[in-house]
């Protein structure tokens, strides 16, 4: 198992014991010297230095801290050598990559995929942290829950199943995640093996968040394209689905709540919030979906606080113990972060009252929060199921559970949690409270698992294609082999001019680290965000971003999802992501509310193949450039099956058809 090196001099001597039993051709094998960035002075550095804040730039402490945690990983320095090879992508002989593909292989495969037409499978990255996700959460009862963790090992749920033919299938060797399970990222707590070992392990969170103030409530102003939203098809279905509305003036949302609306600068509703305000006021459920950047956060706080408000109830607490009427759901702790804002901005002044609970954050200080009563919790699963089962939060006067990022709430990876929270003894019938899951992508397997969790009258709308990118971001496929992406990556970033508001995605946590550390080495001032970073720094390299203090930031899958950012001009996926659903989201992070964005992507065909066909789907769908190796990669374009409501009779709105809004 895992071999503990304590000093820097043991490190030293197991390199150069290496360096010495090995043979020359090995050495320019194993030894990263072809590179100026990643060579031995480098590593030892990072060893030697780690810690010292004086020696290094934050990049280059974070890297070294990797250095020094993926050693301590490794079986011998062999192994190590193998993992920086990876890293900075430096060749090795097809002996030693078959080598590190068959070790990967033995950590699991990818999953397949398959058509949309048909359900969804269930592809892992890696099948053995998979089993001890669900085991833990099988096993971990409420009181236990810890608070904080990351769920590095989250299960990939690809999917599966017949349908059009457009699906991805076969396995392919796991060599983007390294150690970080399967590279997705988000912050919340599950299985108790896990939270029991960092238990010991970590201390408890002390991070104490800063205020919020007025300059966080700041989102993207509408762009030129925003009227473009008139053409987009809605379709609508349900029983005696009530009628939309065509201004805000005319939505029933109450004078407080306008006056608010004048003060963010919100003229017009999107269609998603025009279909969505009298759905909810009229206390139906609602599952629907809207293109990135639409407004769908406005959507459900406009009318839940309007409902709050018009209608409210006794809110009960004491010192120790509260009753919301509303709990909000976040993927991950930015995202709740962010909604939290948009729910103070729209209630500040009012009589409702708000608050958060997210992971890497102070238990107490978030208890002090509740101490008062409060009406909505924006709340990551991790936290509120340690907050629930502490007895501090019962949803005995719940009245509305919203999940957002739903689909990604009720994957493999979350869904035993919103189970627990869903079957919770103090949570309120189904009849009792209005459910409601939003999501740019719901794949139809996702609807028929999210069905259970709905009245059975509830309302479908779909704004545009399902799961379908912006039209306004400008999409390029550029065919780039992993020895190639650095230089791909400096010369896009070169062609930019200014590169201010550039977001680039990667795969695994440590190579988030390792291509921040890259640019800022070539003077790109750069920040990363990832699942092992610690909250502090993730919530400050997010703040540096949007200030512009850091022009580019990398970033794996927790900040693929929902995260608004001004002026993010373009988005480069280093790496493809596990599937398309979560592209749309990646690229979805620019071009939002009708202003323009560009997303430049790396296709590895050595990896990325099986995403071939639905990336042609998606370029087609939003009338993109389709590149010829994508097609020649097997890729086609089955047709539009996206407007569907597993359940049928749909009523269809907008474009053509209907352009009343
Ligand atoms: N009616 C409106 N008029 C002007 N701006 C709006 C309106 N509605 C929302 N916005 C702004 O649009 C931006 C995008 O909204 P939001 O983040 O809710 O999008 P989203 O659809 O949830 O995106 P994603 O799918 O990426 O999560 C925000 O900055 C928000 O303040």
């Amino acid at each position: 198992m895992a071999k503990k090196h304590n000093s820097a001099d043991s490190h030293k001597t197991s390199l150069a014991k290496y360096q010495g039993s090995i043979s020359s051709k090995n050495i320019s094998v194993f030894n990263p010297i072809s590179t100026n960035f990643l060579n031995d002075d480098f590593v030892l550095k990072c060893i030697n230095y780690y810690g010292d804040d004086n020696y290094f730039s934050d990049q280059v402490i974070s890297q070294s801290k990797l250095a020094k945690n993926m050693y301590s990983s490794c079986k011998n320095i062999i192994d190590f050598y193998k993992e920086i090879c990876i890293m900075g992508q430096i060749k090795m002989s097809d002996n030693e990559w078959y080598e590190y593909s068959a070790q990967k292989e033995d950590r699991g495969g990818r999953g397949g995929r398959g058509g949309r037409g048909g359900g969804r499978g269930r592809g892992f990255y890696n099948n053995r942290n998979y089993d001890e996700g669900v085991n833990g959460n099988d096993n971990c009862g409420w009181g236990r829950q810890e608070d904080d963790q990351e769920r590095s090992s989250r299960p990939r749920g690809g999917r599966g199943g017949g349908g059009s033919g457009r699906g991805r299938g076969g396995g392919r060797v796991n060599d983007r995640n390294g150690g970080d399970g399967d590279g997705s990222d988000f912050a919340a707590g599950d299985g108790c093996d896990n939270q029991q070992a960092l238990a010991s392990d970590k201390p408890r969170p002390t991070y104490i968040p800063p205020e919020i103030t007025d300059e966080d409530c700041y989102g993207v102003e509408a762009g030129t394209n925003f009227n473009h939203y008139e053409q987009i098809v809605v379709k609508v279905s349900g029983d005696n689905v009530p009628k939309h509305i065509e201004s805000f003036k005319n939505s029933g949302l109450r004078e407080v709540l306008l006056d608010k609306l004048i003060k963010c600068n919100y003229t017009t509703p999107t269609p998603i919030q025009k279909y969505s305000i009298p759905i909810i006021n009229s206390g139906r459920d609602l599952m629907a979906s809207a293109q990135t950047g639409s407004g769908k956060t406005a959507a459900f706080v406009l009318p839940i606080v309007n409902i709050l408000i018009s209608q409210p109830t006794n809110l009960n607490y004491d010192r120790d113990y509260c009753e919301p009427h509303c709990v909000i759901m976040s993927p991950t702790r930015e995202l709740a972060i962010q909604i939290r804002d948009v729910v103070f901005k729209l209630t500040s002044g009012t009589c409702i009252k708000q608050s958060i609970l997210y992971g890497g954050t102070a238990t107490g200080h978030q208890r002090n929060q509740l101490n008062n009563g409060v009406h909505i919790i924006v709340a990551t699963p991790g936290r509120l199921i340690d907050f629930v089962g502490r007895g501090i939060v019962s949803f005995k006067s719940l009245r509305f559970f919203v999940l957002d990022e739903a689909d990604r709430m009720l994957d493999m990876g979350f869904k035993p949690d919103i189970e627990r929270i869903l079957n919770h003894e103090t949570m309120v019938t189904v009849n009792n409270r209005q459910t409601l899951l939003f999501s740019a992508t719901l794949a139809n397997d996702i609807q028929m698992l999210a069905k259970s969790y709905l009245k059975p009258n509830y309302i479908f709308v779909a704004v545009g294609e399902i799961g379908g990118a912006c039209k306004d971001v400008v999409q390029e496929i550029k065919e780039v082999s992993k020895f190639e992406k650095k230089k791909e990556l400096i010369k896009v970033l070169e062609s930019l001019g200014d590169c201010k508001g550039t977001m680039v995605f990667v795969e695994q946590k440590r190579n988030a680290d390792f291509i921040a550390a890259f640019l800022s080495e070539k003077d790109f001032p750069t920040t990363s965000i990832h699942g092992d970073r610690e909250q502090p720094e993730r919530e400050k390299a997010l703040r540096d971003f949007k200030s512009n203090k850091m022009k580019i930031l990398v970033a794996t899958a927790v900040a693929a999802r929902g995260l608004d950012i001004k002026g993010v001009n373009c988005v480069i996926n280093f790496d493809m992501p596990a599937s398309v659903d979560e592209y749309v989201h990646r690229i979805g992070r620019t071009g939002r509310l009708g202003n323009s964005g560009r997303a430049v992507s790396f296709y590895d065909s050595s990896t990325d193949s099986s995403l071939a066909s639905e990336l042609v789907r998606i370029l087609k769908q939003a009338e993109q450039e389709v590149p010829s190796f994508l097609s020649e990669g097997g890729g086609s374009y089955g047709g539009s099956d996206a407007f569907n409501d597993i359940r049928q009779s749909v009523h269809t709105d907008g474009g053509d058809e209907d352009d009343q809004w």
